[in-house]
């Protein structure tokens, strides 16, 4: 059956993101030892690109506090519906809701105002050729939001927060983002890369930190 986007749905109760709350790694995940989620340090976090909410439903489940910035008033929308079906069904669904906190707008200007200890950025990817290798929702996304031009924008501006640590989520293959610093370290998993860049470190070519050795599948 043919999809649209207006099938599209943030939905943290069942599907994907309810399966990696049972299922995924925990404090083992890429996403949440890029963010520095290690031992007892739980960093406060800031998700300069929220989308579909998912990377910041999985750090809440670990136990962050996520303020999630998005500009697209449609995806603004769903992430609101979604959150508030997901507070409904009480529980830990609940709680982890309870960590998360939405606003609208441009992180670009949002951001100096707002404290964190740690900054997530997933633009959307530079498009694909071989467009089945991008999941149905990511695409649909796309169709909403268009190609956000502006990233190296947005990671520019998340270099100048007083965060200890910024990090760029990309596609493993795809170049870095012309007129960014080099990072200090990258996650690699199996499609996607952390790009970690430390506030007090100086950059070492942004080696892979062969420490965080994980397979993502996102
Ligand atoms: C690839 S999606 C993010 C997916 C998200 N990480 C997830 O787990 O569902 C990118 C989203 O970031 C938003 N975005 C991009 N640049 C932004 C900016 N400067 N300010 C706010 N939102 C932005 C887009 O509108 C889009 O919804």
């Amino acid at each position: 059956m043919k999809q649209s986007v207006s099938d599209l749905r943030v939905d943290f109760v069942k599907g994907a993101v309810a399966h990696r709350l049972r299922f995924g790694g925990g404090r083992g995940q890429p996403l949440a030892k890029a963010m520095g989620l290690r031992g007892g340090n739980t960093p406060v976090i800031i998700d300069a690109t929220a989308g579909l909410g998912r990377d910041s439903f999985l750090l809440a489940s670990l136990g962050a506090r996520v303020t999630m910035i998005e500009r697209s008033e449609t995806m603004h929308f769903l992430l609101a519906e979604g959150m508030a079906r997901a507070a409904k069904e009480g529980g830990e669904l609940r709680d982890i809701i309870g960590r998360m906190s939405l606003l609208r707008g441009d992180a670009k200007d949002l951001l100096p105002q707002i404290p964190a200890e740690a900054i997530l950025i997933d633009p959307m990817h530079p498009a694909r050729s071989g467009s089945a290798l991008v999941k149905l929702d990511l695409r649909q996304v796309r169709e909403i939001v268009g190609n956000d031009d502006d990233a190296a924008d947005l990671v520019r501006t998340a270099l100048q927060h007083d965060a200890k640590r910024v990090v760029l989520k990309w596609p493993l293959k795809a170049h870095a983002i012309e007129g960014v610093r080099p990072c200090t370290h990258r996650i690699v998993g199996k499609t996607t890369r952390y790009d970690v860049f430390m506030k007090s470190q100086s950059s070492h070519g942004c080696q892979r930190s062969d420490d965080f050795d994980y397979h993502v599948t996102n």
